[in-house]
């Protein structure tokens, strides 16, 4: 088992990473306010992982809310609808939501949390990659608007995070390739030797290796954790988490939350942000090949739509959350494991990078 912290004073909560975890007896007791339970989950994940949590969960009074799978249901109607299924059960402040998904459920579930009659208890079991290495940790939650990614939601943390590798045995391999997208992007953006480490286990990786798949789970959640400790709510450090995120959520937006996962619209915002960053003589071009390589070995893209140009990026970034004073900010890689947040790109640079 490896047990992690994210450090917030009063608000801190335990990350627990281990195949199997789910069929621990008890293991999540220690986190409930009260025996008054609601799972919100999805139709793809609720018949994989339902049952086993309700075995954990025997004793408490347990009700579930399950949505569409997908990131087109990421928005305010699927809010709205979760929101009316509690009020139906008479769930009340004391009672704890348990996000049973990945990260469309895992946000999707922490906004309603943080909205729910102010603010209910809520924990996270994260069942894709992506969400363990990424999205279940650090109390970011929000929906999509048709104009912009992750648009309405709140800073509101969990009260554990709870990861069980083996329901990556079920996890379809675009799923797991997309998840690889923010796993890469610790190492460029802050550590040099995970991402050496990460070259080294290729194969390991792609064959799911169990120990090989919790270091690297456990690494990442701990990159995060200390980040997140430092700057909760993104006025500095955080933004780095951000990399390859402004170019990506243009990506999502513009295909209209489908066709491109997000860890996908990542991967090519993170070679666009290297791409732009070589161009400015930030990066050396063997750093920049390194960082491509990686990507595509995990067969993700690496290019935005075709029919994407300068313009139609520049009508989407512009509600880019990094948005300061009127200016566009990026997060651009300066070597491998260090990388900068700054608004001091030509314009034909970003020119010629988008086009
Ligand atoms: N809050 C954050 O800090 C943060 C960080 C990164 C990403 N995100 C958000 O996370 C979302 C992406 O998360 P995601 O990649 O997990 O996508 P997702 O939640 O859509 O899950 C991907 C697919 O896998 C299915 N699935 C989930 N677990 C499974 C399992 N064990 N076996 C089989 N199928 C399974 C889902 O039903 C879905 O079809 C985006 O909305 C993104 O914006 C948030
Ligand atoms: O936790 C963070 O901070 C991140 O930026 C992690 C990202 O991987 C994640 O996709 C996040 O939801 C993006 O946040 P946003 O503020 O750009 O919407
Ligand atoms: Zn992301």
């Amino acid at each position: 088992m490896t047990t992690l912290k994210v450090e917030l004073g009063e608000r801190s909560y335990p990350i627990f990473i281990q195949a199997n975890l789910l069929q621990q007896p008890n293991f999540l007791a220690p986190f409930l306010k009260t025996k008054t339970v609601v799972v919100v989950t999805n139709e793809i994940v609720e018949p994989l992982y339902f049952p086993l949590l309700a075995e954990a969960l025997k004793g408490c009074q347990i009700s579930k809310i399950v949505i569409n799978d997908g990131e087109e249901f990421k928005n305010l109607q699927t809010f709205e609808l979760v929101i009316s299924e509690l009020l139906a059960m008479s769930a009340a402040r004391d009672t704890t939501l348990i996000a049973l998904g990945g990260g469309v459920v895992g946000d999707l579930t922490g906004f309603v949390a943080a909205c729910f009659q102010r603010g209910m208890p809520f924990i996270q079991i994260p069942t894709t990659l992506l969400s363990q290495v990424d999205s279940s940790v650090g109390g970011k939650t929000a929906v999509n608007h048709p104009l912009g990614k992750n648009m309405i939601g709140a800073f509101y943390q969990p009260q554990a995070v709870l990861i069980d590798t083996n329901t990556l045995a079920t996890l379809p391999e675009r799923e797991f390739a997309a998840g690889m997208a923010e796993v890469i992007k610790y190492g460029v953006i802050y550590d040099a030797e995970f991402f050496e480490w990460l070259e080294t286990k290729q194969e390991q990786i792609k064959a799911k290796d169990t120990d090989v798949l919790q270091y690297m789970i456990g690494r990442c959640c701990a990159i995060k954790a200390e980040i997140v400790a430092v700057d909760e709510r993104e006025s500095g450090l955080r933004a780095l988490l951000n990399l390859g995120h402004t170019f990506g959520h243009a990506i999502e937006a513009e295909q209209g939350y489908g066709n491109w996962l997000h860890g996908e619209a990542v991967a090519t915002g993170i070679v666009l942000a290297s791409s732009v960053a070589t161009k400015m003589d930030w990066l050396q071009t063997s750093e920049f090949r390194r960082i491509f390589e990686l990507i595509t070995s995990f067969n993700l893209p690496t290019s935005a739509p075709a029919e994407m140009n300068y313009d139609c990026f520049m009508r989407h970034m512009r509600h880019d959350k990094k948005v300061q004073a009127g200016k566009l900010n990026f997060v651009i890689p300066t070597s491998i494991g260090a990388a900068k947040v700054t608004s001091q790109i030509s314009e034909e640079v970003l020119r010629t990078v988008l086009s």
